[in-house]
């Protein structure tokens, strides 16, 4: 036996396998390569135009790398579309929120839930099987648990429209979270949140069993809520490793300070 510590791969929920992706002459992302085990929140931080913003876009699928991989659960979804990614566990918020204005609170997180279907057709519908019912009552003690989880439960009755910019963030966070995604991405999940939103929101991604993959430039926020930090500088992983490690990096403050 050599002393290479064995690596047991199927605790690694997302893999970024030497992805690359360049717009033109610029080199957006040069060969990026990391792994984030099962349940852990894994932060990408970087200076403006570091790549992060394009390595959410690849591991969401909303754009093919030239080269690379990247799995979910082991499985290749580098060609996968974002639906396709999204039926197999993968959850994402934007950075421009996206939540259903029309519907109240707690419809917009049913809907999340309702994403699978019931099953059945009308068929199932009309016969009113004891299974539909259960899974309905199932689905809305799901929405009272997520909403009081987000600390949206008083306002489960107003309709999102109507809401401020903090608040539908929060709703776009409990569609997100409402199925128990396998892999949750947050794309700057502090922006438009007031203090005590940035609070509930870090103890909302604490109390998740999902792992996490998230952009921010709040560092406080990256710092407290993260267990593992990528840091990335003009495309390249220039830094990996816990918060405290990356906080006390001379490679990652040079980077910072340019
Ligand atoms: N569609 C595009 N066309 C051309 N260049 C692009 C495009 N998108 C990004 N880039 C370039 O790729 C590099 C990485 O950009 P990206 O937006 O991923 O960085 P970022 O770390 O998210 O930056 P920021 O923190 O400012 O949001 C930058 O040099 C950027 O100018």
């Amino acid at each position: 036996m050599s002393g290479v510590q064995a690596v047991d791969r199927t605790d690694v929920v997302l893999a970024v396998e030497g992805v690359l992706v360049a717009f033109g002459g610029v080199t957006a992302l040069d060969a990026v390569s990391f792994e984030v085990p099962e349940g852990q929140v894994c932060g990408v931080i970087g200076p403006n135009g570091a790549g992060k913003t394009t390595l959410f876009d690849v591991v969401s699928g909303l754009r093919g790398p030239s080269g690379g991989r990247v799995r979910v659960a082991g499985e290749d979804v580098t060609g996968v579309s974002p639906v396709k990614r999204a039926r197999a566990g993968l959850r994402r918020t934007f950075q421009r929120t996206q939540v259903f204005g029309r519907l109240t609170v707690a419809d917009n997180v049913l809907a999340a839930l309702d994403w699978h279907g019931g099953g059945g057709g009308l068929m199932a519908d009309l016969a009113g099987l004891p299974a539909r019912r259960r899974l309905d009552r199932e689905r809305r003690v799901r929405v009272a648990e997520v909403l009081e989880l987000c600390g949206l439960a008083d306002l489960r009755d107003a309709y999102a429209a109507a809401l401020p910019v903090g608040q539908r963030r929060l709703v776009e966070l409990a569609r997100a979270i409402a199925d128990r995604p396998r892999l949750l991405l947050l794309d700057e999940p502090t922006s438009g949140l007031d203090a005590d939103q940035t609070v509930r929101l870090r103890a909302v991604v604490r109390a998740l069993d999902t792992t996490v993959l998230l952009v921010e430039h709040d560092m406080g926020f990256v710092m407290d809520t993260c267990d593992r930090l990528v840091v990335l500088d003009l495309g390249r992983v220039i830094a990996t490793g816990t918060p405290a490690e990356i906080r006390d990096d001379p490679v990652v403050r040079a980077a910072y300070l340019g």
